[in-house]
């Protein structure tokens, strides 16, 4: 293994920086050039590959977003598209590839590996937390603690006026964002994309909290629920309550940004490293995660395979505590 390349892939995610940083030095301290990739997949189909040293990943520990830039590449779906990709990998002689990204970023290194010589590892960045592997992605708890400002905020308004809340979190087709948030907010209510949603159990256990003289009520809604979201999920939800004003707020991309956590700045260095030696150690198409404090490998076609439904305990302890 002389040369790697890295890269982010999909929706930024605070914690990503972090592993560029560690892939970079870890591949410096074992004396492997490494190679950036601009902008994703769509910069390996481009061709924009150059080489990264140590000292150029020097003050982005603490950045949110991603120093490499990423992208959602309809290019690199096709064939032709990953076969260039390999083409400018070929030029730039790289081993070995680190992708940092989610369920789909795995499935577009898993395909370029198997089409072609490169050799693939994964590091799971998404703040979106479904992958199995690894008990949390990279950007989750930063992602998290970022809406519960927001929430918490709005709280304190929801309360002076005593208001009924809709809360929009991210999430098209992951729910984690929404239950940690709804478990740490104090919500009444959360919607998730993987359960159905029942509109008139929300409006009854509403109109109950009120009743029973609770001040203010959030209710903390995916944005791939199956309502479609807050706003949707609001109108049907209010035709029938009575005396309760409401208001909804969609928190949107404000998720996404900010500076990463500890456990995101800890995580994405470990697993930056982790990524290095599990090339070393000839391993193909694996991600690399942490699951109970210990660094696993989880093949990668299994990272979005095998993803954990939510638990059921944290979906019966919230209707336990909202009352
Ligand atoms: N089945 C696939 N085959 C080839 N490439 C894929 C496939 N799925 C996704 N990709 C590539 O991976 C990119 C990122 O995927 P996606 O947009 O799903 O984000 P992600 O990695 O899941 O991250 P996040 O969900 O956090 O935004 C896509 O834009 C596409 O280039
Ligand atoms: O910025 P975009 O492309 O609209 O992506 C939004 C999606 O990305 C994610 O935030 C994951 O990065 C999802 O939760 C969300 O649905
Ligand atoms: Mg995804």
């Amino acid at each position: 293994m002389r040369t790697i390349a890295v890269l982010t892939s999909g929706g930024d995610s605070p914690g990503m920086n972090a592993a560029i940083r560690a892939v970079v030095r870890a591949a410096d301290a074992h004396g492997i050039r490494t190679m950036r990739v601009a902008s994703g997949f769509a910069g390996l189909v481009d061709g924009d590959v150059e080489p990264i040293t140590s000292r150029e990943v020097s003050g982005i520990l603490h950045l949110g977003g991603t120093f490499l830039g990423t992208a959602r590449s309809s290019r690199f779906r096709t064939t032709e598209g990953r076969r260039e990709a390999q083409k400018h990998l070929d030029l730039a002689e790289v081993d070995g590839l680190v992708v940092i990204g989610g369920d789909g970023s795995f499935r577009g290194a898993d395909a370029l590996s198997r089409e072609g010589p490169i050799r693939v590892v994964g590091v799971p960045g998404t703040i979106d937390n479904d992958l199995a592997g690894t008990d949390w992605t990279l950007g989750f708890d930063t992602a998290v603690n970022t809406a519960l400002e927001s929430i918490d905020r709005i709280r304190d308004t929801a309360a002076s006026h005593g208001r009924l809340f809709f809360i929009e979190v991210m999430g098209r087709h992951s729910g984690w964002i929404s239950l940690y948030c709804g478990l740490a907010g104090g919500a009444t209510h959360v919607l998730l994309p993987e359960t159905p949603t029942d509109v008139r159990r929300v409006r009854e256990d509403v109109q109950r909290a009120f009743d029973l003289g609770k001040q203010f009520c959030l209710v903390v809604v995916a944005e791939g629920d199956q309502a479609g979201g807050a706003f949707s999920l609001a109108d049907r939800v209010v035709e029938g309550l009575r005396d309760v004003d409401h208001r909804v707020t969609a928190l949107g991309h404000i998720q996404r940004g900010g500076s990463p956590t500890m456990r995101d700045r800890v995580l994405g260095s470990l697993l930056g490293d982790a990524a290095v030696e599990a090339l070393l150690d000839g391993d193909d198409r694996v991600m690399v995660g942490e699951r109970k404090g210990r660094l696993e490998r989880t093949p990668l076609s299994r990272s979005w395979t095998d993803h954990e439904e939510i638990p059921e305990p944290l979906i019966s302890l919230m209707d336990r505590l909202a009352r």
